[in-house]
């Protein structure tokens, strides 16, 4: 197959979406760019299909890839197709989502440059992005009370201890907090989010983890800290900042994506991966609308993204 190819003839079940910094995976051998449109627009960006070779067989395993902001970081946090992103990737076969993001540390134990696996997240976006694929019609309510999957989390985990020594430090859980922006916050905000018991901050998880929680993806991101924030008193947060720690650990970065995606090719996990314990969960939790009041355009979305579910 040809690098430039526009198809790809197998579903592709695991994604990363990259995001500040980490516009690409170098290193893995790009088969096929896909310029996927979907009923909620097109993505973020051409999602480029990589093949990357399974640790026991030596086999290609193909892994999406999808640069949140755009490939030159042109969309702002508020401007990113979180639902188009989304629906492409499940519509490739995708189940599980590796999400790369930036972040800043609201606790001083989290230094700049440090990893971590969040479990929680609340939510200080201001209701003005998409965040639901059940509206218009068509009525979904789903479980949020883990926005992360824990399968793919201890996964993750795993691989990031294995990293684990001078260089990389990874720390296991903690609270997102994911604000609006564009702006950093304010001093007094970011004093506020330490007193929620908030871990780390960044403006791209949501509506991200909820679209994927609908879409039956099994989702987990991997935060990088970048800053301390303006609560520190080591200096306010700025773009100059994150993009200086950003490029300085890039390499820990992707050593970090390889090591997860070398665990989740292996077949002990391809139930996992596949997300067989999240199948046929929006059939229930979709389908209270009678289907008396479903909308034409409604059912049009749910049926592209679920075909033969409802
Ligand atoms: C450039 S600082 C703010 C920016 O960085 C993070 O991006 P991402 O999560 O995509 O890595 C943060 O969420 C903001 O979008
Ligand atoms: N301090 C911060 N606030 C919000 N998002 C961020 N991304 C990286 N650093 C951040």
């Amino acid at each position: 197959m040809s690098s430039n190819s526009d198809s790809y003839p197998h579903p592709v079940r695991i994604a990363v979406i990259g995001g500040t910094g980490l516009q690409s995976l170098p290193n893995f051998t790009h088969v096929a760019t896909l310029n996927i449109k979907t009923p909620w627009g097109t993505p973020s960006s051409p999602i480029s299909v990589l093949h990357h070779p399974s640790p026991t067989s030596g086999d290609p395993i193909p892994v999406a890839f999808l640069s949140r902001h755009g490939l030159h970081h042109e969309l702002a946090p508020h401007e990113v197709p979180s639902q188009a992103n989304i629906a492409a990737l499940r519509s490739v076969g995708v189940r599980t989502i590796i999400a790369f993001s930036a972040v800043g540390s609201l606790q001083e134990p989290i230094k700049p440059r440090d990893f971590l696996i969040p479990d929680q997240i609340i939510d200080r976006t201001k209701g003005i992005r998409p965040f639901t694929f059940f509206e218009g019609g068509m009525v979904g309510h789903v479980g949020f009370a883990d926005p992360f999957d824990n399968s793919i989390g201890e996964i993750v985990r795993k691989c990031g201890h294995s990293l684990s020594g001078e260089d990389v430090r990874l720390h296991d859980k903690g609270t997102l907090i994911c604000m609006e922006g564009p702006q950093f916050s304010t001093r007094a905000e970011s004093n506020m989010y330490r007193s929620f018991g908030g871990s780390v901050i960044n403006m791209s998880a949501l509506p991200e983890a909820k679209l994927a929680k609908e879409a039956e993806i099994a989702y987990q991101m991997i935060c990088m800290s970048t800053d301390y924030d303006c609560w520190h008193e080591s200096g306010d947060v700025n773009v100059e900042m994150v993009m200086g720690n950003m490029k300085a650990n890039a390499e820990n970065a992707r050593r970090f994506v390889g090591a997860v995606l070398d665990e989740l090719s292996k077949e002990e996990h391809a139930d996992v991966v596949e997300a067989k314990h999240l199948e046929g969960q929006m059939k229930f939790a979709g389908g209270i609308t009678a289907p008396a009041g479903r909308s034409d355009k409604a059912k049009e979305g749910i049926e592209w993204l679920f075909p033969g579910y409802f």
